[in-house]
């Protein structure tokens, strides 16, 4: 681009400043001249028309030069590019153009025939060297053409043929490679370039006339024309070289295109561009490796699935069956619950019918009862008593009530929640142990803080009951610390169920009628008995008098057990004191002594005399006591019963009953344990104790203190529950047989009683699981049936010495007296029972 004068300023800056006249010059300088045609020779400022002129021409091969073809070329022609070259002749033609114009003869464009060649070679010059310089020019024209090849002269003047054309030949070169769009397009431009060349020619010629015409001119107008036509052509000049100089810009606006690219740029671009395919190619295998990796996978994946389904599929039929099993299982189940269910309803309706038929009996019986009772008054209830058995409302009403009865006393202290109660008749004890909750429906729960005389008056018809002949065995259990001695004794100034059972005994015998009563009171500690009886005292003489029987020598039962063991006391628990009076090692006090154990108000202490005494006393002022022993609660066997045998005469038959009350307190498995461990052991040793002959031999000494009720019950207790739940006892049967020498060894049957049995429980959580075990054995106690309690009569033969405990007992042997239904007792001695024996009539 620096060779070529494209530089407008340079040429339109020139002027003419050596030149003169450019006409002049330009003849002088024109195709006479001898111009070389050199690229790249730099372009004087002050080039004129004829400069341009024979430049261009020297660019085409200088035709009209004298050297001839490539004249004025020393080394052949000139080297220069089409470009420079199409360049070159812009600039002439548009010089040419505005000399034209600036003449005053400005062409009407609008016509197509006065549209001047120059005007049209330069457009379509300009038009070639657009294409050129667009990207299909550049892959028409090859590179070394455009850049270097020099154009090739002569070419002859108005003949220009494609072969021929300088420009053409190398193109030619590569016709037989190039797309058929390429050769098209070389085609087009040589057909441009002939016309160009045409044109060319054609203003040539216009040139020369225009030349003969301006010397013609020259002479014949003067030289007032001539420096008209001076001034004429300078502006033409002028006009040129602006027009030159749009050409110029219009050219250098184009600007070197991507042509000027060097072939080593363009190499490493190729290499750069090759570089980044490769890389592109090997990232897309490593992908395409990367996914066939992953499809595999996907594949393996899919298997599993598949698999997994399968065996889902499998489990859940196999699941899906086994449910069907499982609930036509329940189905069939349920039928038969529904069943069952319809069964028992109407169980249950028989059942209530006939419970409320029972109950409405009940009622007619109670009512008879009380209506006897409120008829009968106090005065008249002993003379029906001598006239006959006792048969009044304690006894009937006792019957109603039924033959054992188990009530339950919770010992007062810090109320549990788990333990809570119903009290009252039938009510209900709930515990919760070890997270099992448990109700005990019972004949009568007291609470904690229930009376002393409420609980002996629900128990004082069946004391009084004894006075018609019904006997009567009130004990209490329950655990060690729970209430038992206190219930049953109660402090002096709270009397309990014994003291004031014979208070209340001895104020109905006061009534009137003659009573022979025997008292005994024994103890059995660690294996020795002891008799806790020491005074007599006789009812009042107003209403006859009652005979005390008492023992004057140590009963033969007596054992001379071992002296006994000091137990510490237990921690936490205080050492029960001596009572006054008590006599912890010795024997009995004789009567008269000074301590006495019943004491009657108008007795006179120390008159007692062994044997059958009558003594009058104050029933209200009756005392009751026992030698107390200071380690008596603390782990050694000890059982207290107190025995009170009636025998009233007159009447038909002299009723016999007996009273015994009893305190299982202490009824351990072993001497030494430790009481508040024996737990639910003390249970069932008792009731093992009780209810086999071995065992008794062989359990628990206190056991055999029982009374003997009791035992019979908790022998009964022991078996398990038959029909409707119930266990039963014979009411005559002793288990233990005469070479025990218990207590009871001595003692004749009395016959069917009634059994009050007090349960003590506690409320503590800790005594919780003994609590429960009290509860068990309570209820299965009250499931006991004894049989129909009967009245008896004392036999009407023998003699009273024969029925005081020192008698053997050589009776006839009882047979229990099953309940309906119901098989006989596996836990009694089959082979000692018998038949219970008939009243035995005492001797008038
Ligand atoms: N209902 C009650 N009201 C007031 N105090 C009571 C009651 N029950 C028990 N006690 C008291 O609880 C303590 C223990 O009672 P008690 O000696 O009668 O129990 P126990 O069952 O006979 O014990 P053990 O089996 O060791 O002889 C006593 O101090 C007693 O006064």
């Amino acid at each position: 681009a620096a060779a070529v004068p494209g530089n407008p300023s340079q040429v339109s800056g020139g002027g003419r400043s050596s030149a003169g006249d450019p006409l002049l010059e330009n003849r002088s300088a024109g195709p006479q001249s001898s111009t070389r045609c050199k690229p790249g020779d730099r372009r004087r400022s002050d080039q004129t028309t004829g400069e341009l002129w024979t430049e261009l021409t020297g660019l085409v091969g200088c035709p009209e030069s004298e050297d001839g073809p490539g004249g004025g070329a020393e080394g052949g022609p000139a080297e220069v590019s089409l470009e420079e070259a199409l360049v070159r002749v812009a600039e002439f033609l548009s010089v040419q153009l505005g000399a034209e114009e600036s003449f005053g003869n400005p062409p009407d464009l609008s016509k197509p025939g006065d549209v001047p060649p120059l005007l049209t070679v330069t457009g379509q010059l300009l038009a070639l060297l657009a294409w050129i310089r667009s990207p299909r020019g550049r892959q028409a024209v090859p590179q070394g053409t455009q850049a270097s090849s020099g154009v090739q002269s002569p070419i002859p003047a108005g003949t220009p043929s494609q072969d021929e054309s300088p420009s053409l030949s190398p193109r030619g070169e590569a016709q037989g490679q190039q797309p058929p769009q390429l050769e098209e397009n070389q085609r087009a431009s040589q057909r441009l370039e002939q016309l160009i060349l045409g044109q060319l020619e054609e203003l040539k010629q216009q040139l020369e006339l225009q030349e003969k015409e301006l010397g013609q001119l020259r002479l014949g107008v003067g030289a007032t024309d001539s420096e008209k036509r001076v001034q004429y052509l300078t502006l033409e000049n002028k006009a040129l070289k602006q027009s030159l100089s749009l050409t110029r810009d219009l050219l250098l606006h184009c600007g070197p295109g991507p042509l000027s690219r060097a072939p080593q740029e363009e190499a490493e671009a190729l290499a750069e561009l090759q570089g980044r395919l490769q890389e592109a190619q090997d990232t897309t295998e490593a992908l395409r490796v990367q996914l066939g990796a992953q499809e595999m996978q996907l594949q393996g994946l899919r298997g599993a699935l598949q698999q997994l389904q399968q065996e889902t599929e499998q489990n859940c039929r196999r699941e899906l069956q086994q449910m069907h099993g499982q609930l036509a299982g329940l189905r069939a189940r349920m039928a038969s619950l529904r069943q069952g269910c319809g069964d028992l309803r109407g169980l249950v309706s028989t059942f209530t019918q006939s419970c409320q038929g029972s109950l409405s009996e009940a009622r007619g019986q109670v009512s008879w009862a009380l209506g006897a009772l409120s008829a009968g008054g106090a005065g008249t209830k002993f003379q029906e008593a001598k006239q006959g058995p006792l048969a009044g409302c304690p006894g009937r009403l006792l019957e109603l009530k039924g033959n054992i009865r188990v009530l339950c006393r919770l010992r007062p202290g810090t109320p549990s929640s788990l333990v809570s109660l119903e009290p009252g008749p039938g009510g209900t004890v709930t515990t919760c142990y070890r997270g099992h909750q448990r109700r005990f429906r019972l004949d009568w729960v007291f609470p904690p803080h229930a009376s002393q005389e409420e609980v002996f008056r629900e128990l004082e018809s069946a004391v009084l009951s004894c006075l018609g002949g019904y006997s009567v065995c009130i004990f209490t259990y329950g655990q060690t610390g729970t209430g038992k001695t206190y219930s049953m004794e109660g402090p002096p100034e709270d009397p309990g169920i014994a003291p004031r059972a014979l208070q209340s005994l001895f104020r109905e015998m006061g009534t009137g009628g003659q009573h022979h009563v025997t008292l005994s009171m024994v103890e059995i500690y660690n294996e020795a008995v002891r008799s806790g009886l020491s005074l007599a005292a006789s009812a009042p003489p107003s209403f006859g008098s009652t005979l005390l029987e008492l023992p004057t020598k140590p009963p033969p039962f007596h054992t001379q057990g071992p002296p006994s063991p000091r137990a510490s006391p237990a921690p936490g628990r205080e050492a029960r004191p001596s009572r006054p009076g008590g006599n912890p090692g010795g024997w009995p006090h004789p009567l008269g002594s000074a301590q006495p154990g019943v004491v009657a108000s108008d007795a006179e202490p120390g008159k007692g005399q062994p044997g059958h005494r009558r003594h009058r006393h104050e029933p209200a002022q009756l005392s009751f006591a026992c030698p107390g022993h200071a380690d008596s609660a603390h782990g050694v066997p000890t059982a207290r019963s107190c025995h009170l045998r009636h025998v009233a005469p007159g009447g038909p038959g002299r009723i016999r009953a007996c009273l015994e009350g009893g305190d299982s307190r202490h009824l351990v498995g072993r001497p030494g344990r430790r009481p508040t461990s024996a737990g639910s052991s003390d249970h069932q040793s008792l009731a093992a104790g009780a209810g086999r002959r071995d065992d008794c031999a062989a359990g628990p000494p206190a056991t055999r203190a029982l009374p003997r009720f009791a035992a019979h019950t908790l022998a009964a207790a022991r078996t398990r529950p038959r029909r409707h739940g119930s266990a039963v006892a014979a009411g005559g049967a002793h288990p233990a047989g005469p070479r025990e020498g218990g207590l009871h060894a001595r003692r004749r049957p009395f016959g069917p009683a009634h059994q009050p049995a007090p349960s003590q429980i506690s409320t503590r959580p800790e005594d919780l699981g003994e609590t429960v075990c009290s509860l068990k054995f309570a209820e299965r106690v009250g499931q006991v049936e004894l049989g129909p309690a009967r009245p008896r009569r004392a036999p009407r033969s023998g003699t009273l010495s024969s029925l005081s405990t020192d008698t053997p007992l050589t009776g006839t042997p009882c047979t229990p007296t099953p309940s309906p239904g119901s098989p006989p007792s596996p836990g009694l001695d089959s082979g000692s029972s018998s038949a219970l024996s008939p009243p035995e009539e005492l001797p008038s």
